[in-house]
């Protein structure tokens, strides 16, 4: 009987779970691809000790053996890489929802007042009231307008200062970053702080600035190992709350004093037109709108966005485009001739010129494709397991989108290391900032795109298209010019670039 019976049962069951067994990789693949492939990992420390610090071109160069979407371990964070412009678009367009939210390290997360800015803050209700506000009042044309004279006040007390330098090398990077943090500090509380504020506020919140983004920038052991975030072992969380305590008392005090000058003034000076962002910030604050509200944290956080976001970024891309043209000086020339034409020998550039400044702005998009100035763009966090490229991407892995490597991919791009403003002209693709094109979005793309394009529509040619119109610019044979890369939070010329001003403009009115 238990021949007969059990016997057979007990081959039948055991057919059943061999079967099943053999089966079951085959029938997880279908339903769960895998992962992505990836370079080798040890134990605890994955793939760090075998990647360089210039993270895009390393991840760049392994894209290479592991195609364009792989997996890389970085100490305890799971980390994808997608390198093409088809699986950026499935991320940042197909799957926007899924990855919409930044993944934010221990030092962004102080920055951002624990996500209270719009940088870092989490997808949902807070950010699109901040985003909405900065969209279309703070930085919409009517405002943008209004801030011009701030901008031009800034632009040519630059021109004044490289007038009185004539002759010498100019580090350009550093008058840059100088003069575009001030253009933006201007905007901001340019019309709170009267001179001698502005240039003290200008000096500290440049150098703390400068501070942060070295910080926020920097591999953070705390953010690869979370187990160990309580060490802080490099004391990056330490640094960066004590560059954040200044940075707060700074802004704070520029608050304190706009209350202070508004209780000052009578009745109908109040109903004067607001004159700079912390006014408008301000108010905000006052009306206490739910539907736009501004906390006095979230105003803070919201000003230093835009100072860390807004000076870096627009600095460098003006000292690679400078980079580019001392190395080029046929280039150069071509941009003057434009400026001869549109601007006039008698005159200074004003912002009204640069809608007809064509080549001026090929070669800011073709610094921007080839010096791509955030060559991660910003890295997005899985909100949920995702198909991706045909790979499963787990939850919560850190995304990187190597805009690098795809501003440099030669099926999209000829000759794609060669700096060649040209293929940015006679192209029935006009190749704009709007994040829809795949193979070129250097801001960014879909609903965190950057918020500062119009911003950085006007300062960045105008600054360019100013220092190329008062000054021819050279550089001796012991000014060896280096166009090599440093990795951080934006990508800097690793050696800066120096240049030797002189005057172009006969007018020495034009330049005081
Ligand atoms: C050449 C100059 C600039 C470049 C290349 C640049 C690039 C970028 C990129 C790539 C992103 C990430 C977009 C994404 O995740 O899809 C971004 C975000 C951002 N940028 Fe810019 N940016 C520039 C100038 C500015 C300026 C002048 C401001 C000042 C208002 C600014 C404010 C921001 C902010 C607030 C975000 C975060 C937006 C959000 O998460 O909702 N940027 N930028």
């Amino acid at each position: 009987m238990i021949t007969k019976v059990i016997l057979p049962l007990l081959v039948t069951i055991i057919c059943i779970a061999w079967y099943k067994w053999v089966t079951k990789d085959a029938v997880d693949k279908r339903s769960n691809p895998p992962l992505p492939s990836g370079p080798r990992d040890l134990p605890l420390v994955g793939s760090l000790p075998f990647l360089s610090a210039d993270l895009h071109r390393c991840f760049a160069e392994l894209a290479q053996t592991y195609g364009p979407i792989m997996k890389i371990q970085l100490g305890g964070k799971l980390c994808i890489v997608v390198s093409s412009s088809s699986l950026a678009g499935e991320i940042m367009r197909d799957h926007e929802t899924v990855f919409v939210n930044r993944d934010v390290s221990p030092a962004a997360d102080i920055f951002s007042y624990g996500g209270s800015d719009m940088v870092f803050s989490l997808y949902g209700p807070q950010w699109r009231a901040i985003r909405s506000v900065c969209v279309k009042e703070m930085l919409n044309k009517t405002r943008l307008d209004a801030c011009y004279s701030l901008r031009r006040r800034e632009a040519r007390g630059m021109l004044s200062r490289l007038y009185s330098k004539v002759g010498t090398p100019i580090n350009v990077g550093e008058r840059m970053f100088e003069t575009i943090s001030n253009v933006i500090m201007s905007m901001l509380w340019g019309g709170t702080l009267n001179e001698e504020e502005r240039s003290i506020v200008g000096v500290e919140s440049r150098k703390a600035t400068k501070e942060f983004s070295a910080l926020l920038g920097r591999p953070d052991i705390s953010d690869l190992f979370p187990v160990l975030a309580w060490f802080d072992i490099q004391g990056v969380k330490r640094k960066t709350k004590r560059i954040h305590i200044r940075l707060d008392q700074l802004c704070q005090s520029v608050i304190d004093r706009r209350i202070e000058i508004e209780r000052q003034q009578t009745e109908e000076s109040n109903g004067q037109q607001r004159k700079d962002l912390v006014q408008f910030l301000l108010q905000l604050n006052k009306e206490g709108d739910p539907k736009r509200p501004m906390t006095s944290v979230m105003m803070k956080a919201l000003l230093l966005d835009v100072l860390l976001a807004g000076s870096e970024t627009s600095a460098t891309t003006v000292e690679w485009a400078m980079a580019e043209m001392m190395q080029h000086p046929e280039i150069l020339r071509k941009v003057q001739v434009e400026l001869e034409e549109v601007v006039g020998m008698n005159n200074v550039v004003e912002e009204s010129h640069l809608p007809k400044l064509q080549y001026l702005n090929a070669v800011i998009k073709e610094t921007l494709r080839l010096h791509t100035t955030l060559p991660l763009i910003l890295p997005r966090r899985a909100a949920q397991t995702c198909i991706i490229g045909g790979y499963t991407i787990p939850e919560g892995a850190r995304v990187f989108v190597n805009l690098w490597a795809i501003h440099r991919d030669p099926t999209n791009w000829d000759n794609p290391s060669q700096f060649q403003p040209e293929r940015f002209l006679n192209e029935t693709n006009n190749w704009d900032f709007n994040g829809n094109d795949f193979r070129y979005f250097p801001f960014g793309s879909g609903k965190r795109i950057c918020v500062g394009v119009p911003m950085a529509r006007r300062m960045v040619p105008y600054i360019l298209a100013s220092l190329l119109h008062s000054f021819d610019w050279k550089i001796t044979e012991e000014m060896e010019l280096d166009l090599s890369e440093k990795f951080g939070l934006s990508i800097r010329p690793a050696k800066p670039v120096f240049a030797i001003p002189t005057p172009r403009l006969s007018n020495i009115q034009l330049y005081v």
